[in-house]
């Protein structure tokens, strides 16, 4: 299984501050899965064409299992993860983002601002995450229960989640 925290910020691309949501999205999924998974991180520019052809490169050379991307949803001009993505799916998972949303938004009203969703391109799921490095643990928690059962259903593989963790971490009322 590879999985691949894909960082998708201007000024971290460029240096100008450190990217933090990276190296949150691969701690985290170190603590969430039980199986033996390689997880790399990558860090690219906003915009479509630097969106797109990562996406591109990554779901059909380089056999990414699962995308997790961080940044770039949001309404700046600059912001065009999901439009960019739409070009490169097969399909759509909408559900993901009304999720990530409704729970985000009991953290911070500003949640309704990400457009982030996922989709699916061959047998490589990818979710959309927004930039911030808060955002990573609520919304990972709250979609990740679905992904081992999706990469099932797309082809992707199997893979085991430390569901004690997992648990640990269910939204209230989950
Ligand atoms: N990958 C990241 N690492 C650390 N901080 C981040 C990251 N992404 C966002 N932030 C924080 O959230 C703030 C605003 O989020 P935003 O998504 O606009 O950042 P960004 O996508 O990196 O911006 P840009 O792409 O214009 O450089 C940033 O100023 C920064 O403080
Ligand atoms: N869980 C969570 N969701 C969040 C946020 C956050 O801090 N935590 N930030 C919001 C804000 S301020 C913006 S602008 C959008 C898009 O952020 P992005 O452009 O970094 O993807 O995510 C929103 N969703």
């Amino acid at each position: 299984m590879k999985i691949v925290a894909l960082t998708i910020s201007d000024r971290a691309s460029r240096g100008e501050y450190e990217d933090l949501s990276g190296p949150a999205m691969e701690a985290w999924l170190r603590k969430v899965i039980a199986s033996e998974c390689e997880i790399v991180r990558k860090i690219i520019p906003d915009g479509m064409q630097s969106v797109r052809d990562a996406l591109i490169a990554l779901c059909d050379e380089d056999g990414a299992d699962l995308v997790l991307t961080t940044g770039g949803t949001g309404p700046s001009p600059r912001d065009l993860t999901p439009e960019a993505m739409r070009e490169v799916i097969t399909m759509e998972l909408p559900g993901f983002g009304e999720l990530m949303r409704r729970v985000s938004f009991e953290e911070v009203p500003t949640a309704i601002l990400s457009r982030q969703t996922a989709g699916v391109r061959g047998r490589t799921l990818i979710i959309n995450v927004p930039g911030k490095p808060a955002a990573i643990d609520t919304c990972l928690t709250a979609v990740f229960p679905a992904v081992p059962y999706c990469l099932d259903l797309i082809g992707a593989g199997r893979i085991e989640t430390r569901d004690d963790v997992l648990k640990a971490f269910r939204p209230k009322g989950a």
